[in-house]
Order: C-alpha cells, then sequence, then structure tokens
C-alpha cells in the first residue's frame, strides 16, 4: 500500500501564521510543474539516470549473485566508504535489523560494519577484534578518491597481510567504484587492481546521495537477504505520478518541495524536521539529512535537514520544537503500530499508576505518540507535514527514499540551484591533504 501524505498541518488557514499560505503554496506548486517535466524529459532521453533505475531490473541478478558469494560463510562484512557510499546501505540494512537501536546486536550473522565515519580509535578496535579469517570487506567510493575510503581500504589491505591472508584478498574483497576514465586517477580502482580484486560499476550518472537503489545501496541489502526487485518496485511507485502527468498537486514529492520552499521563502522556515516513528527509519533520516544538505546548500539558499527519531527525541528535542524559535517545517513519519508488540500486564499496570496501559501493546503507545507529537506541533501553530507507511518493509522504503529523492530535486528547480553537485565540500578535503603533508 503507497505511503500517504498530508500537508493540513501545515497551511495557514489549519496553524495560522507560521503556515503556508494559499497563495505561496499555488504559486510553488505552478513553478514545480516545471520541475516535473524537466523529470519526465530526463526520464524520455535517459538524462538522468536514477529516474530509469525503479523500472529496471536486468543489473539485479548478478548484484544477488555477487553478494551471495561474498557474504558465503562470512561472520562479518565490513563496508568501507562515507557519505553516499555509505548512507544508502545502511539505511536498506536497518531494514533487515542491522544497526536497530538496541537490538541490532541480536541479529543473526553475518554482522555488517558500516565504517562510515574515519576514527582512528575505531578503525583500531575494528582491525583489532575482527575474525580476518572470516570477515569480508567492500570498498565503495564513486570517485575513488576519497581520503577516508582510500586509507579505511589500506590499513585493511596491510592488517590482510600482517595475517598472512594476502593471497586470499581477491577472494575476501570488493570493489565498487566509477569505470576508469582516461586522465582522472582513481586510486581506488588502482589500489584494488594491484591485487585483483573483483570490481563492480559505480553508475556514472548517479551521484553517491541519489546511490541508494543502485548496487551501492542494493548489494549491503542482498547480503541481509533483502528483496531488492521490492525495493525498485516501491521506487516506481513514487515515481508513477510523475510519469503518468498529474498535475504537481497531486504527486507527494512535488507537493512537499513547494511546501518546504515556499514555507522558507514566505514564513522563514529555515529548518526541516523529519521525525520519524521507527528504530528502523533512525538510518534513514541521516541519509536524508546528506541528500537535503548536499543537494540544496548552495548560493546562500538551502534549508537544513534535522533528523529526530519518535518517541525517544520527545525526550530530547520535542521542548525546542514546539516552543523553541518559530523556523522549522516538521515532517512526521508514522507506521501502523496498533497491536503490536508485548501487550501490558493489566495488574502490573495498575501497581505502575498507568492502568490505561492495561491491554494495550507498545506499539499502540508508539502509534498514539506520533499523532500526539503531529497534533501538539500544530495546535501549536508550527506546520506539519505527515507521511504514513501502513508497513515499513522493501517496498515501502524504496517508495520512502524515492520520494525524497524526487522531492529533493524538485526543491533545487524551485529555488535554483543545481541538486547535482557539493562544490563547497571541496575546498576543506584539499586543505586537509595539505596538512597531512606538512
Ligand atoms: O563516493 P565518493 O566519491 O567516495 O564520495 C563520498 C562522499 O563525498 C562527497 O563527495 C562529499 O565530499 C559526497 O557527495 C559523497 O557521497
Amino acid at each position: 500500500m503507497p505511503l500517504t501524505q498530508s500537508i493540513d498541518s501545515a497551511l495557514q488557514q489549519n496553524v495560522g501564521q507560521h503556515g503556508v499560505s494559499a497563495e505561496a503554496l499555488e504559486a510553488a506548486l505552478a513553478r514545480a510543474e516545471g520541475a516535473l517535466d524537466w523529470l519526465r524529459a530526463r526520464h524520455g532521453d535517459g538524462g538522468l539516470p536514477l529516474l530509469n533505475l525503479p523500472e529496471t531490473t536486468s543489473d539485479l541478478p548478478p548484484l544477488r549473485d555477487a553478494a551471495i558469494a561474498l557474504a558465503d560463510r562470512a561472520t562479518d562484512i565490513v563496508m568501507l566508504g562515507t557519505g553516499g557510499s555509505s548512507l544508502g546501505g545502511q539505511t536498506l540494512a536497518q531494514l533487515a535489523g542491522h544497526m536497530v537501536p538496541g537490538v541490532g546486536a541480536l541479529r543473526a550473522g553475518p554482522r555488517l560494519h558500516f565504517m562510515d565515519n574515519l576514527d582512528p580509535d575505531s578503525f583500531a578496535a575494528l582491525l583489532k577484534h575482527l575474525p580476518l579469517q572470516t570477515a569480508r570487506f567492500v570498498s565503495i567510493s564513486k570517485s575513488g578518491g576519497t581520503g577516508e575510503t582510500l586509507m579505511q581500504t589500506i590499513a585493511v589491505l596491510s592488517a590482510l597481510h600482517e595475517a598472512s591472508l594476502g593471497p586470499r584478498i581477491p577472494d575476501i574483497f570488493l570493489g565498487l567504484t566509477e569505470s576508469a576514465k582516461p586522465g582522472k586517477k582513481n586510486g581506488l580502482r588502482d589500489l584494488l587492481g594491484q591485487y585483483k580484486v573483483p570490481m563492480l560499476e559505480h553508475h556514472t550518472g548517479v551521484g553517491g546521495r541519489f546511490s541508494v537503489l543502485t548496487n551501492v545501496g542494493l548489494l549491503p541489502a542482498a547480503m541481509l537477504g533483502l528483496d531488492v526487485t521490492a525495493i525498485r518496485a516501491g521506487a516506481a511507485l513514487a515515481f508513477k505520478p510523475v510519469l503518468a502527468k498529474k498535475k504537481a498537486t497531486d504527486v507527494p514529492a512535488a507537493v512537499g518541495a513547494a511546501l518546504s520552499v515556499a514555507l522558507a521563502e514566505t514564513k522563514n522556515k529555515g529548518i526541516s524536521v523529519v521525525m520519524a516513528y521507527a528504530d528502523r527509519l533512525e538510518r534513514f533520516t541521516r541519509w536524508y539529512g546528506q541528500l537535503w544538505a548536499e543537494s540544496l546548500g548552495k548560493d546562500g539558499k538551502g534549508t537544513t535537514p534535522i533528523g529526530a527519531l519518535g518517541p525517544v527525541d520527545q525526550h530530547s528535542q520535542l521542548q525546542l520544537f514546539i516552543a523553541g524559535p518559530r523556523d522549522k517545517l516538521f515532517t512526521v513519519i508514522t507506521t501502523d503500530r496498533a497491536g503490536k508488540g508485548p501487550r501490558m500486564d493489566k495488574k502490573l499496570s495498575e501497581i505502575a499508576g498507568e492502568a490505561g496501559f492495561g491491554g494495550k501493546t507498545i506499539g499502540d503507545l508508539v502509534g498514539a505518540q506520533g499523532r500526539a507529537t503531529a497534533e501538539t506541533l500544530a495546535k501549536n501553530g508550527c506546520p506539519v507535514r505527515t507521511i504514513h507507511l501502513p508497513v515499513i518493509d522493501e517496498q515501502s522504503m524504496g517508495e520512502l527514499l524515492m520520494h525524497f529523492m524526487l522531492e529533493t530535486i524538485i526543491a533545487a528547480h524551485l529555488i535554483g540551484v543545481d541538486a547535482f553537485d557539493q562544490p563547497a565540500v571541496e575546498e576543506g578535503k584539499v586543505l586537509a591533504k595539505k596538512y597531512l603533508t606538512q
């Protein structure tokens, strides 16, 4: 069942002065028509390969084979790569129970380790405790030149040599990067090429933060046994109204983008909070953070993404959300929770002074909390958009991911920036490499 979105609680007529006015929303939606035309044209001419991925299935069997071969008898799979080369995989892996707060460590093997951040203590600990004999490694970098990923890869190769596992490197390592381009150094390809490590191709036309539906995201998903075909099918659902030439008002991603841009332009809502009421969407909020920030933060424009998790962040950030500065648009994501999880014993509930808990489940409370948070924000005049996924599975996750990629591209069109580059981060990278050699 497709996701449902409602922006009723973000409208000025419902939440008051901090909501979007009908005129501003209408104007932004009218401008979004141009973005939808552009998306349809790129789908037609293949100019934005991301848009053709949902209908593509031919690449999935080899991807599954590579995943199964690598995961065979592995106790641990170490994913090396950062940002867009990691967050999509993490998001999908969480769907399979990996890195779920509190219980991720309980899931059956293989254990996945996403070494997304670079930290000397963490990496030293990884190499110290990892059973190298039964570990596998995947190094992912679109450019092949990201310092963090290269250092991680070099460190692992050295550790394997020290453990006398050098000859096994081609069997236990996989690389994923762009194909060699004349005149462009690809350090990762060169490095792994020395060891004859099998290389998967990173789609040249799909940037890292948009790569979750390519092998970058789907490889770890397949390793964990997720249905990658259903992920793509879910993405197709999100793109369907665009292809069906629906008006912007009937395309959820266009409505979300128009709302966000109109609120930023007319009501100074410079922060976009995405609060998900499901542990298995925690990594999704991080993925969304990179997608939104790196795609839109240009030329003094863009809004700042904040990820939040419910109900835990009710006990941390909600005070500020409700009563702090009026600079935010809220997106509350919920899923069907009623009747799920442990049921509360009546007697014990009475003793705890919560007779109302008796016979209810944890899911009943979380469901009520998601609803209550959205309503409380709105009652306090904060603009809220709600997104509801009946279930969190491969299809709904594919749909959610594609929804937000489309929303981001449409928002970029509305504010007049290029969604697909990130020129500002290059300066710091160059400087860091200079300091390293000084
Ligand atoms: O996949 P790569 O080329 O290693 O890049 C990793 C990340 O670094 C960035 O280029 C930013 O520095 C992101 O856009 C990207 O997701």
